[in-house]
């Protein structure tokens, strides 16, 4: 039977990867999505820019909204802080499957809280089910009519604090509209655009940084 692209990219990892290096999975997935096969990964060129935002950062607490393969919980989980943990929420299982594969590879199992199931979902429960206060960094990264959605759900469940940034891949393509009117409009954020490209191309996309005010 037919292979599908993540598992694809998994075999991939699997053979030019080292266990326990979780670097070497990140250039094997973008060696990978350059080379051989595109893929919605945050990629490279953002990747670095979502490097620069958790070091500054340096949370304690992450929430990332879309696993897909598990790129960049993989890139965010090797720079955070010894306690620090990401909660990352994939709801397809067959890419939560993948996702769990590649983060084991990486070694990454302790750092990263890989739930199964809907942002909607588990939003509201987050902090009985985890113990999270707040989040200090939110990734968003799903399906881009659900970010303004999911924003205004973590605002209403109290899982944002004065200070806590937010993260949003993609504004520009496939672009965020909605979203990115509300952030850059509400009183209640200070938001900064890092212009860049969407993954393995030349077309412009970029990364909405936004602080929460309280
Ligand atoms: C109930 C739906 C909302 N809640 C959700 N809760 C948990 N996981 C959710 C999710 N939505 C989607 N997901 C998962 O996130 C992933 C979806 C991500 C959507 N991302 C994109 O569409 C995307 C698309 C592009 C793209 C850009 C240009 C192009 F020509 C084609 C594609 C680039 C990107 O960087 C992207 O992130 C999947 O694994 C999906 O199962
Ligand atoms: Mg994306």
């Amino acid at each position: 039977t037919q292979s599908t692209r993540p598992q694809r990219l998994l075999a991939a990892v699997q053979k030019n990867a080292t266990r326990g290096d979780p670097r070497s999975v990140v250039l094997a997935i973008d060696q990978f999505c350059r080379q051989k096969e595109w893929a919605m990964n945050v990629g490279d060129e953002k990747g670095c820019i979502l490097d620069s935002v958790v070091s500054e950062v340096n949370p304690g607490a992450v929430l990332e909204l879309g696993t897909y393969c598990g790129y960049s919980a993989v890139r965010i989980a090797c720079l955070l802080p010894p306690h620090g943990k990401i909660i990352t929420l994939e709801f397809n299982p067959d890419n939560a499957a993948i996702a769990r594969q590649v983060i084991a590879w990486a070694g990454l199992e302790e750092k990263i809280q890989l739930v199964v199931g809907a942002s909607g979902d588990w939003i509201p429960k987050i902090k009985e089910q985890f113990g999270v206060k707040t989040f200090d960094l939110v990734f968003l990264d799903h399906w881009k009519d659900r970010y303004l959605p999911d924003t205004k759900l973590m605002e209403e469940c109290g899982l944002l604090r004065e200070g806590s940034i937010l993260l949003a891949d993609n504004v520009i393509c496939p672009g965020t509209p909605d979203y990115l009117e509300y952030i850059r409009n509400s009183p209640r954020y200070k938001s900064q655009y890092f212009k860049s490209h969407l993954e393995y191309t030349k077309v412009e996309d970029g990364l909405e940084k936004s602080v929460f005010l309280g």
